[in-house]
């Protein structure tokens, strides 16, 4: 495939905090594998993955950031230019969930305001170890106009759907600022509504 085949390129970053699954979540959608004893992430890895929905080839540029704090001026840089943002937190750690306010914070500061984010609780295999409710996560994301969910990079539960949803709802995004030419793109920092599309849902 040459550089310029393909109908959309989006760039996406995961973010939340650390060991929560991230780069999980990325080698399991672009490698189809889970990795053994995965280390943390030092910055910021970069994989691509090209799909194709509806006939188009979308490129997807996949943005995996560390986690820690101490790398947190690095990733913050990788916000700006992103489409979405898959802010991850971990089903089995509440403190994972007690953050969220506070990588909200980030993307409103860093974020372009067009950015679609979407908010995934990983590690449902390990449900016996649920610490946050899922009607819970499910009313904060509503609360906060993002898409919402669960997700298992371990048993490979609905990781293909939350890439390829992403796709599908940037597509239409950029389908529809094409269509308004920009005449009705959100000031800055007014919030955006993002309605949920299962145009391609695989399950
Ligand atoms: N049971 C289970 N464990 C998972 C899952 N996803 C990730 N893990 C484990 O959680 C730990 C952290 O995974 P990572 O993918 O490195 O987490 P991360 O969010 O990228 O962490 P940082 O790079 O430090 O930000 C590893 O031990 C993984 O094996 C999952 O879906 N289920």
């Amino acid at each position: 495939m040459s550089m310029e085949d393909y109908d959309y390129l989006f760039k996406i970053v995961l973010i939340g905090n650390a060991g929560v699954g991230k780069t999980c979540l990325v080698r399991r959608f672009t490698q189809g594998l889970f990795p053994p004893g995965q280390g943390a992430t030092i910055g910021v890895d970069f994989m691509i993955k090209t799909v194709e929905i509806k006939g188009e080839k979308v490129k997807l540029q996949i943005w995996d950031t560390a986690g820690q704090e101490r790398f947190r001026s690095i990733t913050q840089s990788y916000y700006r230019s992103a489409n979405a943002l898959i802010l991850t937190y971990d089903i089995t750690c509440e403190d994972s969930f007690r953050c969220l306010p506070e990588w909200l914070r980030e993307i409103e500061q860093y974020a372009n305001n067009q950015v679609v984010t979407i908010l995934v609780g990983n590690k449902i295999d390990l449900a016996d170890k649920r610490e946050v409710l899922r009607q819970r996560a499910e009313d904060f994301a509503q609360a906060q106009s993002m898409l919402y969910l669960e997700t298992s990079a371990k048993e490979s539960d609905n990781v293909e759907k939350l890439f390829l949803d992403l796709a599908c709802e940037l597509i239409r995004e950029a389908k529809q600022n094409k269509l308004d030419n920009n005449d009705t793109a959100p000031m800055p920092g007014e919030g955006k509504t993002i309605s949920y599309l299962n145009c391609c849902s695989l399950n």
